[in-house]
């Protein structure tokens, strides 16, 4: 049996009352945002225009569509891959294995929803769907962190994550107490984070360009915009997949609630939210201001891209030729903290260059409603948060060389602001 060993972690987002909020909070946001989008005045501080009755929320069929939905993903994702990669070092001194097929998993997504579409399956209905599938996927996030909680019970003591096993059920349901919880090797954090949830957002942005297609006789530019940058966005995330081995996500927490319902039901309802918008509110978008948005977003991109590739090659070998001649400090651990090229820019650089992009999805939405800024918004307040707490991770991993960072490189995430 599993002890609570972790009651020494101290206590994130607001304590047990916090994680209480935030699972009340984060589906209604999600509800909101899903029914204002298609409503007339789409105001994101506005009522909905109306309270879905369970009607309109449960459906069986669409229950099991998404039900399929994970079940196509979970076979893809155990498809032989072209690499094993092994994770970051745990507690015990093991290393877990993760297949690295993410992107051979999109690409066979879309070549099947080509050959269903060909066929006649009316993938512009999906938009007509997003309520109840986004209700299905609430309630299997639920019932999926129940029995993860509950699978945590019987895990040994080495399994549990540093957070999320408080004692306050609460709290640990929120936050997730096994840090990799597996059956035999399918292991479901690293699954969720990357598959169902992504792939699921750009195959729903697609429905909208099909559906605003039937619709008005073609797409609009501002929806082939957000569509190919945000199918960019989730290529490179699967792409370079073996990045998210390194996150906190997979490193320090724990699979609960949280990741459960952000991975599954968050992420494709709530970031498709500016081709939701789009498809309902029709914006006039000329070449001129068409090329400024494309410029933003690559300049997001460079930015995002160099300073993940920098700091991923230099942790892969130190003496790549292409990070060798970049400036360090060197740690108690043994590893070195990057001082210059994009790390000593500011000490998040990929955030900046994240938040960068997040503006270029929504300025094709243009600036009549704050709806399409959601994201922004939202994201920002996620990654001060997230940098807050790798802050605090990083100060304890690396003491007085990461103050000495913090010196060198004062800036966290804007340069000469914050
Ligand atoms: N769209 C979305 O919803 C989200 C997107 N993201 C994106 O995912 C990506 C990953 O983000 P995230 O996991 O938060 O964190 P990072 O990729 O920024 O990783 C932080 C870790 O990098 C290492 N590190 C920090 N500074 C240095 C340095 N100077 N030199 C070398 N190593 C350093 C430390 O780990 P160590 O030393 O152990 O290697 C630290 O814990 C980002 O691009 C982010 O923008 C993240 C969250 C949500
Ligand atoms: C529901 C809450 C508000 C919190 C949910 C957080 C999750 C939505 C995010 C936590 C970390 C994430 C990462 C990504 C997507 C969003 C979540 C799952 C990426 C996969 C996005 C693409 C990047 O290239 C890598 C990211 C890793 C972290």
């Amino acid at each position: 049996m599993a002890s609570p060993q972790g009651s020494r972690a101290p206590l994130e987002f607001g304590g047990p009352l916090g994680a209480a909020a935030l699972m009340l909070l984060l589906p209604a946001t999600m509800f909101h945002l899903l029914l204002v989008a298609h409503s007339g005045p789409a105001r994101l501080l506005g009522p909905p225009p109306y309270l879905p009755g369970p009607e309109v929320l449960w459906s069986p069929q669409t229950l099991l569509l998404w039900l399929a939905w994970l079940g196509l993903q979970a076979a893809l994702y155990l498809l032989p891959a072209r690499k094993v990669a092994e994770g970051q070092e745990l507690k015990d001194k093991s290393r877990l294995r993760y297949p690295i097929n993410g992107f051979q998993a999109l690409v066979l997504t879309a070549l099947l929803v080509g050959l269903a579409v060909s066929a006649g399956l009316p993938l512009g209905a999906l938009p007509e769907m997003l309520l109840p599938l986004a209700f299905a996927a609430t309630l299997t996030a639920f019932i999926f962190s129940l029995l993860l909680y509950l699978k945590a019970l019987v895990a040994p003591a080495s399994a549990l994550a540093p957070g999320g096993n408080s004692g306050n059920p609460i709290y640990d349901f929120f936050l997730g107490r096994e840090l990799n919880p597996r059956i035999w090797s399918f292991d479901f954090k690293y699954f969720c984070e990357l598959r169902p949830g992504l792939i699921g957002w750009v195959l729903i942005n697609l429905a909208l360009l099909m559906q605003e297609a039937e619709l008005r006789g073609s797409p609009s530019l501002a929806m082939w915009l957000v569509n190919g940058f945000q199918l960019l966005y989730v290529g490179d995330a699967l792409w370079y997949e073996e990045a998210v081995l390194t996150t906190m996500d997979i490193t320090h927490d724990g699979f609960g609630f949280m990741l459960a319902f952000g991975d599954l039901a968050w992420v494709p309802f709530t970031y498709s939210l500016q081709a939701q918008f789009l498809l309902h509110h029709p914006q006039p978008l000329g070449l001129p201001m068409a090329s400024v948005i494309c410029l933003i977003n690559a300049v997001g991109y460079y930015i995002f891209r160099g300073a993940n590739s920098q700091k991923n090659t230099f942790r892969k070998n130190p003496s790549d030729p292409r990070v060798a001649g970049l400036e360090t400090i060197p740690t108690a651990t043994g590893r070195q903290l990057l001082v210059s090229g994009w790390w000593g820019m500011v000490r998040h650089p990929n955030y900046l260059g994240d938040l960068i992009m997040a503006l270029a999805w929504s300025l094709p939405c243009g600036v009549s409603h704050l709806l399409p800024y959601f994201y922004v918004l939202y994201f920002t307040a996620l990654l001060v948060h997230r940098e807050a707490r790798d802050e605090q991770q990083c100060l304890r991993k690396y003491g007085l060389a990461w103050r000495e960072y913090c010196r060198r490189v004062p800036y966290r995430i804007l340069p000469y602001v914050y």
